[in-house]
């Protein structure tokens, strides 16, 4: 299978001298297309950084990204506003909308980015709305949207422009068990829908258990942290059959 994500040797460090933070120290990955890895560590261990080198928003200081074929490295400005508007989309933890607009008007920014006619947006949006269950809530701001409901945004307007790559700085961070358990799972039916790869960095063991590879990343090394079932979420099974909540299910 050919690999969506390859990091070879990648190493990041912010600052210098006394003061320097080797935040990915000759750090690999490789995933596969259509492999949704989750990858856990304490605060600080370089999660965020991370995805920020693979989506080209922070650059390498060593050591190669390849990202469907692309080599981030060498792109210049105008590749790197390609790679992210063309092949990654991003779901942050904040949720990253724009408060003064309405739920489709937000969903819609990567298609305006694209220049795509009216007509074929307005059907985009209002098809990728109705796919995360927010048919009702079109026209609503985020004022008006609870914590499940902006990220059910956020994951339409990742999703709307058909990425190769989501890539999700811990999606789960503000949101109860429940809500959390719903969120991944949807984010799980829509790449699988889509044959879309996904990384995903968490504290959270729900995801970890909807993931096909979980990876601890400790002091900017990654290594395995345990091979869940593929597509086979045991909170939320042993939530329906044992009343168990999610969170009391895996360790952290
Ligand atoms: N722009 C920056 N300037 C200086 N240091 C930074 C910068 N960005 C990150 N760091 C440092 O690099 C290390 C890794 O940070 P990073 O945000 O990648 O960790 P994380 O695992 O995502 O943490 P969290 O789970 O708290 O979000 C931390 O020590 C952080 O303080």
């Amino acid at each position: 299978m050919t690999d969506a994500l390859r990091l070879r040797g990648v190493c990041k460090t912010f600052g210098s001298g006394e003061r320097a933070v080797h935040a990915l120290r000759d750090l690999d990955l490789d995933v596969a297309r259509g492999e949704m890895v989750a990858v856990r560590g304490r605060s600080g261990s370089g999660k965020t950084t991370m995805l920020h080198v693979i989506g080209a928003l922070e650059s390498l200081d060593a050591g190669s990204v390849t990202v469907e074929g692309r080599d981030v490295g060498a792109l210049d400005e105008e590749g790197r506003l390609a790679l992210r508007r063309d092949v990654v989309a991003y779901v942050f933890q904040s949720f990253g909308l724009i408060p003064e607009l309405t739920a489709e008007e937000n969903v819609s920014i990567p298609l305006r980015l694209r220049r795509m006619p009216p007509r074929e947006r307005d059907r985009r949006v209002a098809d990728i709305l109705e796919e995360v269950g927010l048919g009702p809530h079109t026209r609503q701001t985020p004022r008006q949207l609870s914590g499940g409901q902006h990220q059910r945004v956020s994951l339409a307007r990742a999703l709307v422009a058909q990425p190769a790559v989501l890539l999700a700085d811990e999606p789960t961070g503000q949101l109860d068990s429940e809500t959390s358990a719903e969120i991944v799972a949807l984010i799980r039916s829509t790449i699988a829908a889509r044959s879309m790869t996904a990384l995903l960095t968490t504290h959270d063991p729900v995801i970890v258990g909807y993931a096909d590879r979980a990876l601890e990343l400790t002091d900017g090394h990654l290594s395995d942290a345990s091979t869940p079932t593929a597509g086979r979420p045991r909170a939320t099974v042993r939530r329906i059959v044992g009343g168990v909540s999610p969170e009391t299910d895996g360790d952290s």
